[in-house]
């Protein structure tokens, strides 16, 4: 069997603890290293000790000795973290799983590029269930092209710092495409005031931002006379830590490129 050296970075968050025991729990992965942000107080401690475990690797912010012999690194940071990461695997042939949300299109494209260097999965969200939605909304998207308004609705915990959700962005993207439009073109991301009648082309976002919520969407397709809802929510993040190491088995065989878990899970 061979075994992949994974490293995870923002491993004292909560997805990076997550994938931390995912990690440590799975006979074809090896823990190799964890990285964690300059100056956090988790630097220099066992990545496994919340779990009471020594793992025999430290967290480290110093990106050689963090991914020292990595094959894959699993990164759920923040944009910031994520792009100063993939420069460095780019350069050193590290394989990436991004999980990381709230990219602009500078982010996305540097993404792009590191992508022609080395091999980079990045998705919004790595649930299997969330990714068969997308393919469902794709079918209903067509098939609801005329006469209903499309309003996609997302709830998270408190602690989330990017609005909308990358899930409902990928949601409206892929909606969006689904009727020949561009998201740019059609989102409405917020109302307020005498906004007027709803134009029918629009796609809508709402927010919502409380307590301990893991994460929740819902896409409503509002006719006359009758409403459609597709909804996936989420209790546990561990389906996305599962569809991460799926992720980083899947990039085991891939030297360059860009992809999606859509590609992960073969719905291409
Ligand atoms: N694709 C998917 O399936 C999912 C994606 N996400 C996304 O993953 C990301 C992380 O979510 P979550 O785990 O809840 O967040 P947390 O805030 O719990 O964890 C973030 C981690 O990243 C570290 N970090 C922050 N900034 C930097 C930086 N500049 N460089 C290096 N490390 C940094 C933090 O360290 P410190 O605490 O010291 O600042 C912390 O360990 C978000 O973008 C979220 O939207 C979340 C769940 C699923
Ligand atoms: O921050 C989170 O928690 C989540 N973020 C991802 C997103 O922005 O879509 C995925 C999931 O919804 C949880």
């Amino acid at each position: 069997m061979t075994v992949l050296n994974i490293a995870v970075a923002g491993a004292s968050g909560r997805m990076g603890r997550m994938l931390i025991e995912a990690v440590l729990n799975a006979d074809d992965l090896k823990l190799a290293g964890a990285l964690d942000a300059p100056g956090s107080a988790a630097v220099g401690t066992d990545p496994g000790a919340f779990l009471g475990k020594a793992t025999g690797v430290k967290i480290e912010s110093d990106l050689a000795r963090g991914l020292a012999g990595v094959d894959v690194l699993i990164d759920f940071t923040r944009p910031e973290g994520t792009l100063k990461h993939i420069e460095y695997c780019a350069a050193h042939g590290v394989k990436v799983v991004i999980g990381t949300t709230g990219f602009e299109q500078p982010g996305r494209d540097a993404i792009a590029a590191a992508a022609q260097k080395t091999a980079i999965m990045a998705a919004p969200n790595m649930s299997v269930g969330v990714n068969v939605t997308l393919k469902l909304l794709e079918m209903a998207a067509k098939n609801f092209a005329e006469g209903y308004d499309i309003e996609i609705i997302e709830a998270h915990h408190r602690f989330k710092v990017d609005a909308p959700s990358g899930t409902a962005l990928k949601m409206g993207e892929v909606i969006a495409g689904a009727l020949g439009k561009n998201l740019d073109d059609v989102a409405v991301y917020a109302r307020e005031g005498v906004t007027g009648e709803r134009d029918p082309s629009s796609i809508g976002f709402a927010t919502v931002r409380g307590g301990d919520i893991i994460g929740d969407h819902t896409v409503l397709f509002a006719g006359i006379g009758e409403r459609i809802e597709i909804s996936h929510k989420s209790s546990s993040r561990v389906s996305y830590a599962m569809g991460s190491l799926r992720a980083a088995r899947f990039l085991g065989g891939k030297q360059t490129g860009l992809y999606d878990m859509q590609d992960v899970l073969g719905f291409r």
